[in-house]
C-alpha cells in the first residue's frame, strides 16, 4: 500500500541525489566525542521532534539542547533526535549541536537512512545509535548498514512492524547486536495501535523499545508491562517537557507482569486473525461444559463467564473443571477434537489452541466478583472483563487485587450516548489497547440482547480498533462485520435455547457466518 513512508523515502532519494549524504548540512569531518553506549539500562527515550507528517506542528521553534538538557533532567539517558527535514522540520545540525553541548547522554539518529554512506554522516554528527526501518530497506542492505553501524561502535536501531520485518532483523542480530524498535503507529492511516507491539514482543530476538503514540503515565507504564526495556516518546514530550519527568517514571516504575503477558497473547491471536481477514470470536454467558467445549471446537477465541447475578452465573467449580478439559485437549492433535470431525465451519482450527477465559464482573467487592479474581490469580482464568458501572474503578480496583503480578484485563463501555465516546478515548490514551463496547440498557449490565445504534458504533469505528458486543447472532454478524469491520465480536443471549443454555445449531451457523 502507498503511504507516507512511500512518499518520504522518494522524495529523499531526489534529495540525496541533488545534495548528497549531507543533505547541505556542514557536518563536520571528524566525529567530536566519544560513543555514549544507548540504552544500557532500561528507560525512555526522549525525542527532539518539531513536526511530524500526522500531527503537523509540534514544535516548531524548540532550541534542541536546552530540550536535550531537560530531557536529561526528567531523567532520560537517552534522546532521539530527528534529522529528517522536509516532513519532521528536523535537521542534522540539531544532532550535531546536542551530541557536542550534551557529553553525558546518547543520541538516536532518527531518519529515513537509505545509504550506506549515511552511517559515516551519522557517526561524524556524534550518533550513538542509528534507526534503519526494516521496510525500506531490502535485507543485504540493511545487513551491511548494520554492519557499518558497528564497525564505527554504533547501536544498529531496526524498526519493524509487519511479518517481512522480522526475518531481516533476525538476520541482523545474528550478525551481531542490535536494538528492535516496533512502530505502534499505522503510516497508512496514523491509527496508534498499541496492540502491534504487544503481538510482536515475543517474536524480536533482541533487546526491544516501544514506540509511539504514548501521552501518559500510564500509557507509558503499560509498554513496560509488555515487556519493553525502552519507549520512545516524541510528541508528548516535545511539547510539554515539564511533563517529561512523569512519562519516563511511568514507563520505568513498572515492571513486566501479567497484564502485559494477557495483551501479547490477546495480540498474537488478533494479529492471526487478522491475516484471516476475520475478528476474534469470543462467546459469553457460558455456564457448562458441553457448551464451552462446543464454543471452543467451533474456533471461539475467547469464553466468558459471567461472575454477576444473572440467569448466566457460573459456578466457580464447573468454570475449574472446563479449564482443565480445555488444556489437557489443548495438547491433542485437532483431528482429535470434536469441532474439527463434525464442524460446519469450513475452515477449522490448524491447532487446536485453548481459547482464552475471561471472568465478566460487575462488582468486584461482591462474593462473585472475588470468586473470578481468585480464579484469575490462579490462573484458571487469563483475565477479568471489567462490565461494571465505572470502568476506570473497576481497572483500578482489578491493579489494586493484582499487586505485583498484575491480572489481564478490559473494560466494557456500555455506549448510549456520544458522550460516552469521551470515556473510550480517555482509557485509549492510558494505553488501554482495546475497550469493549456494549449497549447501553438502564438497570441491565449485559446479556441484554440489545444492539448498540448503528450511528454510535459507526462513530466508534472511525476512531478506533473496535470490540464489540451487543445483540449478535447468527442474523446479524455477518452484516456487521462488513460493515464495521470489529477485531472482535461477541455473543451470548442471541446463541441460547433458554438462558444459561446455548442452542448448538444457533452457534453452529453463527460460525458459519464469521468464517465464510
Ligand atoms: O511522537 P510519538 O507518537 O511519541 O512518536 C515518537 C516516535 O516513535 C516517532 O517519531 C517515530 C517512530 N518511528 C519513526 C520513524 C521515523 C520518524 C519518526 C518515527
Amino acid at each position: 500500500m502507498a503511504d507516507i513512508l512511500d512518499e518520504i523515502v522518494e522524495r529523499r532519494r531526489e534529495d540525496y541525489a541533488r545534495l548528497g549524504p549531507c543533505f547541505g548540512v556542514d557536518v563536520p569531518l571528524q566525529r567530536a566525542r566519544p560513543i555514549v553506549p544507548f540504552l544500557k539500562e532500561t528507560g525512555a527515550i526522549l525525542e527532539i521532534k518539531r513536526a511530524s507528517p500526522s500531527k503537523g506542528d509540534i514544535a516548531p521553534d524548540l532550541d534542541p539542547v536546552s530540550l536535550a538538557r531537560s530531557y536529561e533532567s526528567s531523567g532520560a539517558r537517552c534522546v532521539s533526535v530527528l534529522t529528517e527535514q522536509r516532513f519532521f522540520k528536523g535537521s542534522l545540525n540539531d544532532l550535531i549541536a546536542v551530541s557536542s553541548a550534551c557529553s553525558s547522554l546518547s543520541f538516536l539518529r532518527k531518519d529515513f537512512l537509505l545509504y550506506e554512506d549515511e552511517i559515516d554522516v551519522a557517526y561524524r554528527s556524534g550518533a550513538d545509535a542509528v534507526l534503519l526501518i526494516a521496510r525500506i530497506l531490502d535485507a543485504p542492505l540493511l545487513l551491511k548498514m548494520a554492519a557499518r553501524c558497528r564497525s564505527f561502535g554504533m547501536l544498529p536501531f531496526i524498526e519493524v512492524r509487519e511479518a517481512g520485518d522480522l526475518a531481516k532483523l533476525e538476520a541482523a542480530s545474528k550478525a551481531g547486536t542490535v536494538l528492535a524498535g516496533v512502530n505502534s503507529r499505522d503510516l497508512a492511516t496514523f491509527h496508534i495501535d498499541p496492540l502491534i507491539p504487544a503481538a510482536l514482543r515475543n517474536r524480536l530476538p533482541c533487546r526491544t523499545v516501544f514506540e509511539s503514540g504514548a501521552s501518559t503515565p500510564l500509557a507509558c507504564r503499560f509498554a513496560r508491562r509488555l515487556g519493553f526495556d525502552g519507549i520512545l516518546i516524541g510528541e508528548a514530550a516535545a511539547k510539554n517537557p515539564e511533563k517529561a519527568a512523569s512519562l519516563v517514571r511511568g514507563f520505568v516504575d513498572a515492571r513486566p507482569d501479567w497484564v502485559g503477558h494477557f495483551w501479547r497473547e490477546v495480540g498474537r491471536r488478533s494479529a492471526a486473525c487478522g491475516e484471516e481477514k476475520r475478528p476474534l470470536v469470543k462467546i459469553c454467558g457460558l455456564t457448562n461444559e458441553e457448551d464451552a467445549l462446543l464454543a471452543a471446537d467451533l474456533g471461539a477465541d475467547l469464553l466468558g463467564f459471567v461472575f454477576a447475578p444473572s440467569p448466566r452465573s457460573a459456578d466457580p467449580r464447573k468454570v475449574r473443571d472446563i479449564a482443565a478439559r480445555l488444556t489437557a485437549r489443548s495438547r491433542l492433535p485437532a483431528s482429535e477434537c470434536v469441532g474439527a470431525l463434525s464442524s460446519p465451519v469450513s475452515r477449522p482450527r490448524k491447532t487446536p489452541l485453548r481459547p482464552l477465559l475471561i471472568g465478566v464482573v460487575t462488582d468486584l467487592d461482591s462474593d462473585q466478583g472475588r470468586d473470578a479474581l481468585a480464579l484469575a490469580l490462579d490462573g484458571v482464568l487469563d483475565g477479568i472483563q471489567f462490565h461494571g458501572d465505572d470502568p476506570r474503578a473497576g481497572l483500578d480496583r482489578i491493579e489494586e487485587a493484582g499487586g505485583s503480578y498484575g491480572i489481564g484485563r478490559y473494560a466494557v463501555v456500555r455506549l448510549g450516548s456520544e458522550d460516552d465516546l469521551e470515556l473510550i478515548q480517555d482509557l485509549r490514551r492510558d494505553g488501554e489497547p482495546r475497550v469493549l463496547l456494549d449497549a447501553r440498557v438502564e438497570g441491565l449490565a449485559g446479556g441484554t440482547g440489545t444492539s448498540i445504534p448503528r450511528r454510535l458504533v459507526r462513530l466508534a469505528a472511525d476512531a478506533g480498533t473496535l470490540w464489540l458486543a451487543g445483540g449478535l447472532h447468527p442474523g446479524n454478524v455477518r452484516s456487521c462485520i462488513d460493515e464495521f469491520s470489529p477485531a472482535l465480536i461477541d455473543a451470548s443471549s442471541g446463541l441460547e435455547s433458554v438462558p444459561g443454555k446455548k442452542d448448538h445449531a444457533l452457534m453452529k451457523s453463527y460460525f458459519r457466518e464469521i468464517f465464510r
